[in-house]
């Protein structure tokens, strides 16, 4: 495994070319034509992905919150008030008590109100390491929450719960509470800790055996949850919804702490619904969804990617700006993966890397209104930079679409030209065009009102941390999608490339990207908690968007295809509040 994933980072790619045999067969279907285009290709030469319609146009601007005005404000502000002092004056031998509230309100989505309490109290238990090591579920709870805080906590915490042979005491099997924090904590694992790794298969291992139904419901409730997904590579926004509802359910629920997330919760989804009504105007107003009908049109779901990356009310412009660029990206990538013929997707890319608008006159009429569209949104984007704080960020915003751009003309030549690469080849070009780098410029631009040009020029420089976060997104995507792609024929992705190269089946395919995922997941681990010009609402951002990708596609297409787990997370994070 380390040798292999040694050859996945960004700068160790280059192996040579393999050509594949036989082209692979093409599902070709007629299409709507839009327009006449330069290039005369008939409808029935171009395909189509049989993308669903919208599936929420109608709704969006009947949206009205009931949680808005003043009213609603002054009482968030008094229950912040109670919780900040309930959480500083914890009585007695109180490390616990404190873990588990910062816990809570981690989860129940209302920490951010209280980072710098936080950081104090974490940055004193960091200290004096006050947690008591004969209990371990709160040595795992310790341990997870400093690592998640930036604090390199030691996996040596765990040593007196493993035998002389280096592994953890069966008898640990029987408190599943602990074994359900010890898996958590697990996930915060840097490269090469073997305690770690030996926790997460002793603790997975475990719990998979758990009979949910046996075990006090609250528990049971969380086990099957964290199997599915742990809290780590959770969404915080879904978590959030997730977890008020459970934390009313458990016996010492505290009533100020839920209130306030309940109430919290409520008035962001105001603020959000507001900010999604806008976005869809600016969206019907593009007319790509009617113009381009052969692309996704997925403006909701693009907004709920936002949502998951930057929740917080400061960062309004920042989801709006990347709700733009989702939309655009969703729409460009049917472009290049679907409908456009390769002469086309030249000329689109040569437009956008010369950003003239006269390099518009080239183009067939489908792709002048997307060009002209995304011209106009991108120097409006760098327009207001330069209005507001006097810097010109125009080359920098065109230039990460141009490389995006760039690795879609790849993967459509080698698809044009039947060719399928090597893993490795396909992924030095793959992590690229999954957009992560494209988002990750925006969010830098867009998060403050304040440019930070060294972090700019560290993202641009491709670091780590950029690079194992959009391989996560790039290997969840494909884990979701390619199941529909290889059935209309697209290009093959990381599991067809891997089972390609290495003659394995689907399922070993599978397995082996899984596999990747969590080692990669290390390697953020690490890369997030070293020094670097990121600022934490960058980096935050990011690893949120790595956690939306999960969420995505855990289950299949979340993105592109109307699937219903995303229409019911979008109903229950933008559309219906939390009942108080
Ligand atoms: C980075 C973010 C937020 C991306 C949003 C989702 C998106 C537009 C994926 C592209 O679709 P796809 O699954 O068809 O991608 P590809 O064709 O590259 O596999
Ligand atoms: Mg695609």
């Amino acid at each position: 495994m380390a040798s292999s994933l040694l050859s996945l980072t960004p700068f160790l790619f280059g192996r040579k070319l393999k050509i594949a045999a036989k082209v692979s067969q093409r599902c070709r279907d007629t299409a709507a034509s839009v327009g006449s285009t330069k290039t005369s290709v008939s409808s029935a030469e171009r395909r189509s992905a049989n993308y669903l319609p919208c599936l929420y146009d109608d709704d969006l601007q009947l949206l009205r919150s009931d949680f808005k005005g003043d009213e609603y404000v002054r009482q968030v502000e008094e229950l912040k008030g109670r919780v900040k002092m309930m959480l500083n004056n914890m009585e007695g031998d109180h490390t616990l008590d404190q873990l588990e509230m910062i816990d809570n309100l981690l989860r129940l989505g209302v920490a951010y109100y209280f980072e710098d309490d936080i950081h104090n109290i974490l940055g004193n238990i960091y200290n004096n390491n006050q947690v008591k090591n004969d209990n371990l579920y709160a040595t795992a709870l310790e341990f997870r929450i400093l690592r998640e805080h930036g604090y390199l906590s030691s996996p040596e915490v765990f040593d007196s719960f493993r035998d002389k042979t280096g592994k953890f005491r069966q008898s640990l099997c029987n408190d599943i509470k602990a074994m359900l924090s010890l898996y958590e904590a697990s996930y915060h694992c840097f490269p090469g800790e073997s305690i770690m790794e030996e926790a997460w298969n002793f603790t997975s291992k475990h719990l998979g055996n758990v009979k949910i139904d046996q075990v006090d419901p609250f528990l049971g409730i969380q086990v099957s949850q964290a199997l599915e997904l742990p809290l780590h590579w959770r969404m915080p926004r879904l978590e959030a919804r997730w977890y008020i509802d459970l934390y009313e359910r458990r016996a010492d629920f505290d009533p100020i702490v839920l209130q306030l997330a309940k109430l919290d919760f409520n008035v962001l989804q105001g603020l959000h619904q507001e900010e999604l009504k806008d976005m869809s105007k600016w969206w019907k107003n593009t007319g790509l969804g009617e113009k381009l009908s052969f692309a996704r049109n997925r403006l909701v779901e693009s907004f709920l990617w936002t949502v998951g990356m930057a929740s917080k009310p400061q960062f309004g412009s920042c989801r709006k700006i990347l709700t733009k660029v989702v939309a655009f990206i969703t729409v460009i990538d049917d472009i290049y993966d679907v409908y456009g013929t390769l002469d086309e997707l030249e000329l689109f890319t040569d437009a956008v890397e010369r950003w003239d608008i006269k390099a518009m006159e080239q183009l067939p009429d489908y792709m002048k209104i997307c060009f002209f569209a995304l011209y106009n949104a991108v120097n409006e984007m760098a327009y207001d930079i330069l209005k507001d704080q006097g810097h010109d960020v125009v080359f920098n915003l065109k230039n990460a679409w141009a490389e995006l751009l760039r690795a879609y003309l790849l993967e459509a030549r080698w698809y044009h030209s039947g060719y399928t690469p090597s893993f490795d080849e396909y992924l030095k070009n793959a992590w690229i065009s999954v957009a992560t780098p494209l988002m990750a410029v925006h969010s830098s631009l867009f998060v403050t009102n304040q440019i930070n040009q060294k972090e700019l020029a560290f993202l641009e420089s491709y670091p780590e941390f950029l690079y194992w976060s959009a391989l996560i997104v790039r290997l969840q995507d494909d884990l979701g999608t390619s199941s529909e792609e290889l059935k209309r024929g697209d290009v093959a992705k990381s599991i067809q490339c891997y089972m390609h190269e290495n003659r394995v089946s689907e399922e070993t395919g599978r397995g082996h990207i899984k596999n990747l995922v969590r080692e990669a997941w290390k390697q953020l681990n690490v890369e997030g908690a070293a020094a670097s010009p990121l600022s934490k609402d960058v980096s935050g951002t990011l690893l949120n968007l790595v956690r939306g990708s999960h969420c995505f596609y855990q289950h299949g297409d979340g993105h592109g295809s109307q699937n219903h787990l995303t229409k019911q997370h979008a109903m229950s994070l933008l559309f219906h509040p939390v009942p108080l």
